[in-house]
């Protein structure tokens, strides 16, 4: 039996370290019964250590953990679920080729996929789904799913377990607008059930929105809980940077110049034969940024791909792409050319992309740049130059650890992100790529990241900027164009546009044409 009134989470002095790392000093946290505790924090501030403990990934190296006011060891996650806590990880855990039924009852029960279980486990898997308003096929294979409902898998998985507590990492980084207000509406319905929730987000918006309380970490240490209804925006970003933090961008009017990127009819069709672009016009001029806003898996991906010199593999690609009025070879080019021709691309996701994860904070500095004449000296790499580079490029962009040798694996997403960003605006390119720049990113570094890509727009270079985050494009772009299967919608200033306008030309409907919808 839970104590009466006793916290569903307690933890009291928890320390965790990794190597010279304190990821987590003596921290305490009281979350009670029935509400959402929202945890915010810089980039590496150790939020994710924290949870990984609560959840048994990380034994910690001093503290307690009481659940529901009993102390409780969690030695491992089959001991986090008997405790009845549930996590929804910021990449799924799900396997792709089961279904939706098969996933959620692997592994929760004995004999997990007899028959007679499976019948049962159908009729509840239906009665969550449609208690909580997480409706997904059963049947339906978790790879045919949207990002969106492999999320309410997820969820679904941990309620099947009967978790009393939810702790969900970022978890609308892949979501839509649509589908995070439909994740919030879900997280107030657990709540209001009695369940407990621990949202770890680096978005304000979200913090302010959906929780009760709000505890701020910074640096491995705990800096302070509050009622959300008592603070605000501005109030948190001061807590967790440890100084004032603008939240907006500040920019001046933009100045654009000659084209500098020229698109004409861009097609491409994947191995499959399915058509990702269908004939994409698009012009960017010196000294402004492009914004592509867009549902994910518009088209968006494949288009900074293929600028950025590696368009999937099997694709059959044509139309013409010319920089600075010279034409670029479609297909057969690579990243390593393309660099070498003036483009910077911040691909999408970093750590597929952008990094390679088992290699050094300072080989990733260089990756895509090996050829650069500063790195090379007598015809072999100079990893001393390259040594220095990394470091100055880690002191001026406040990556954390400041630790060069350190493999980019082992940095916090947000740092990772920065090592990528460093690498690219520091060679000052023609034209700069940047897909979902701040995803995952805390506030100080967004406000760092979103200065930069505007310095470089005002040093008379141009930037196509891809993000879902609608926010985002809005703030910094000089004109937005919208991607919907595959074309561009329509193109809007940021100052004309309205964000229903845009969420209209998102899901393919020209506001032009059918005013009506525009509310
Ligand atoms: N397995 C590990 N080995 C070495 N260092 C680690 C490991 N896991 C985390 N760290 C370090 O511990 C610190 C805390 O990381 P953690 O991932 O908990 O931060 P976070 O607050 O979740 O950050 P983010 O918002 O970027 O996800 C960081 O400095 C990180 O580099």
């Amino acid at each position: 039996m839970a104590s009466a009134g006793a916290p569903a989470i307690e933890l009291r002095g928890i320390c965790k370290a990794f190597g010279p790392v304190q990821a987590n000093k003596d921290i305490d946290l009281v979350v009670p019964r029935g509400t959402i505790h929202g945890i915010i924090g810089e980039n590496g501030a150790g939020k994710s250590t924290l949870m990984s403990i609560l959840y048994g990934f990380y034994r910690p190296d001093a503290g307690e953990i009481l659940i529901d006011g009993r102390p409780t060891q969690i030695a491992d996650s089959q001991a986090a679920i008997r405790a009845g806590i549930g996590m929804v990880f910021q990449h799924f855990k799900l396997v792709r080729n089961f279904t939706v039924l098969e996933n959620v009852i692997l592994g929760a029960e004995d004999g997990a996929l007899l028959r007679p279980s499976l019948s049962r486990a159908r009729g509840e898997l239906k009665r969550l789904a449609a208690e909580y308003g997480l409706q997904v096929d059963p049947d339906a294979l978790v790879e045919d799913l949207s990002v969106g409902h492999q999320q309410r898998v997820e969820i679904l998985k941990a309620l099947y377990r009967r978790a009393e507590i939810l702790i969900l990492d970022e978890p609308t980084g892949v979501l839509t607008p649509a589908e995070a207000d439909h994740l919030f509406r879900i997280l107030r319905g657990l709540r209001d059930e009695g369940k407990t929730i621990v949202l770890i987000t680096h978005k304000l918006r979200e913090i302010m929105a959906a929780t009760d309380n709000v505890s701020v970490m910074r640096r491995g240490e705990m800096v302070g809980s509050v009622r959300t209804a008592e603070t605000g925006p501005a109030e948190l970003a001061e807590l967790m940077v440890g100084r004032k933090v603008l939240l907006r961008v500040e920019k001046p009017p933009a100045a654009p110049g000659a084209p500098v990127l020229e698109l004409r009819g861009l097609r491409m069709v994947d191995a499959q034969g399915v058509e990702r672009l269908r004939g994409i016009d698009l012009d960017i001029r010196a000294g402004e940024i492009l914004g592509i806003a867009g549902v994910a898996g518009n088209g968006q991906t494949q288009l900074l791909e293929i600028l950025g010199g590696f368009p999937e593999a099997g694709a059959t690609l044509s139309g013409e792409i010319r920089l600075k009025g010279a034409p670029l070879a479609l297909a057969g080019s690579n990243g390593r050319a393309r660099r070498a021709a003036g483009i910077g691309h911040v691909p999408e996701d970093r750590q597929t992309e952008g990094l390679i994860m088992d290699f050094s904070a300072w080989e990733n500095t260089a990756f895509g740049y090996q050829d650069a004449p500063e790195y090379n000296r007598g015809g072999l790499m100079d990893h001393a130059a390259i040594r220095a580079d990394a470091a100055d490029k880690i002191a001026r962009f406040d990556i954390r650890p400041p630790d060069p040798e350190l493999a980019a694996k082992n940095f916090s997403g947000g740092n990772q992100q920065k090592i990528v960003v460093a690498r690219e605006v520091e060679r000052d390119p023609d034209l700069l790529l940047v897909g979902q720049p701040t995803r995952g990113v805390d506030i100080g570094a967004i406000e760092f990241i979103h200065k930069r890509i505007v310095a470089l727009r005002d040093a008379g270079k141009a930037v196509l900027l891809v993000s879902v985050e609608l926010d985002e494009i809005l703030a910094l772009s000089d004109r937005i164009a919208v991607m919907f299967d595959g074309r561009i919608m329509g193109e809007r200033l940021p100052d004309q546009a309205t964000t229903g306008e845009l969420g209209c030309l998102m899901a393919g409907v020209d506001p032009a044409t059918r005013p009506e919808v525009v509310s």
